[in-house]
């Protein structure tokens, strides 16, 4: 087995794990980990190509590995493939909803359609999945769920529709930590920060050449995360090292969730007709701090 997991070798051994979006990115990376430590792992995305060449690598590296295609947006693909899955291996383990992505875009340049795509995406395909898995397996037989979302902190601007969606898996994360606890199943999330993965390779030239850069210098680290330091904190989350751990979210960002926001305030500088207004509207005592 060629991938080098700092967690024992067995750890998952007997274990049927779900990774969605296993076939790309963060998810592939977790597929071979978690493989490597045993588990029979399913892959879910919706292009097979990316699914099937990721199983072949596990499978050419000695791992288990199976792949459904399914869009997790549509409810009823979602429910039949779990049940197809839950026939096919038994038990799940283990659910790393870890399929999404949103495209680069101020607020103002949003459609409903566009925000409808990402929100479904980051959001609701995640409750699907956790729900058909508790339903179909999870809550006879307990389990681990896993919920990757993104640094929100302070919003995210350029990704509005992605940070709303990923608040709301948080707050998701909560409840269903709070509503399944009782059924033995824990419910954590993991907050990447900015991962050199091939799906941020996806945006083009424009955001490889100056937003990377730019957002690259506000990371304290320094540096941008790789995708196994993403799959590490998934694994100890899924295991029974994080026995007693439920409802968190574990920020993996090289500290940049705590650094100053990513935009400074150019544009606002640049409209004189908004500042006036903000002006004229404050208390001069406001306005006097404010000067200083
Ligand atoms: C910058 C600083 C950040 C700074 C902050 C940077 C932090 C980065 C942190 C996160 C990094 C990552 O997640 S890394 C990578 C994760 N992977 C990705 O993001 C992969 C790319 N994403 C996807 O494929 C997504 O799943 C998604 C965008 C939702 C595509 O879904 P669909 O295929 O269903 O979408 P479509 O059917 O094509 O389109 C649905 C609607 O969305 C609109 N739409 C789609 N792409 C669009 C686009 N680029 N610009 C405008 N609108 C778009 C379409 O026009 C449609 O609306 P109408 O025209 O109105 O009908
Ligand atoms: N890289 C980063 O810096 C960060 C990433 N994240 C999040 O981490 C996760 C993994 O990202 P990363 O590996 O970087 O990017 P990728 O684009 O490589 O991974 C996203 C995966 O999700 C799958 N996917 C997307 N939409 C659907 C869908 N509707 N149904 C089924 N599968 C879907 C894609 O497969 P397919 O297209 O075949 O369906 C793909 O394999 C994403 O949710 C991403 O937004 C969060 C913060 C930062």
């Amino acid at each position: 087995m060629s991938y080098r997991s700092a967690f024992r070798a067995d750890l998952f051994a007997g274990q049927t794990h779900i990774v969605t979006g296993g076939g790309s990115g963060i998810g592939r990376c977790c597929a071979h980990e978690l493989a490597a430590l045993g588990a029979n792992v399913i892959l879910i995305g919706r292009n097979i190509e990316r699914l099937e060449s990721t199983q072949a690598e596990i499978i050419a590296d000695g791992g288990k590995a199976s792949y459904y295609s399914v869009d997790i947006r549509q409810e009823a693909d979602v429910r039949d493939t779990v049940a197809k899955i839950v026939a096919d291996h038994g038990q799940i383990h283990g659910l790393v909803n870890n399929a999404g992505g949103q495209f680069p875009a101020p607020l103002l340049k949003i459609s409903k359609n566009g925000w409808d795509a990402v929100v479904s995406s980051n959001l609701t395909g995640g409750f699907l999945m956790a729900r058909e898995v508790m339903n179909q397996s999870m809550r006879e037989k307990g389990g681990s769920i896993v919920n990757i979302i993104a640094d929100m902190w302070r919003g995210m601007p350029s990704m509005g529709h992605s940070g709303a969606a990923r608040a709301g898996m948080l707050s998701f994360t909560e409840t269903a930590a709070v509503e399944w606890a009782s059924y033995g199943v824990r419910v954590n999330a993991v907050a990447p920060g900015f991962i050199a993965s091939s799906g941020m390779d996806s945006y083009g030239d424009e955001f490889a050449n100056h937003v990377i850069p730019q957002m690259r210098g506000t990371i304290p680290s320094s540096r941008m995360g790789d995708e196994d330091e993403i799959s590490s904190v998934i694994t100890f989350l899924l295991s029974p090292a994080a026995s007693y751990t439920t409802g968190a979210c574990i920020c993996v960002d090289g500290g940049s969730s705590l650094n100053t926001k990513l935009f400074g305030l150019k544009e606002h500088d640049r409209m004189p007709e908004q500042k006036a207004f903000h002006r004229a509207v404050k208390p001069m005592a406001v306005q006097r701090m404010m000067k200083k």
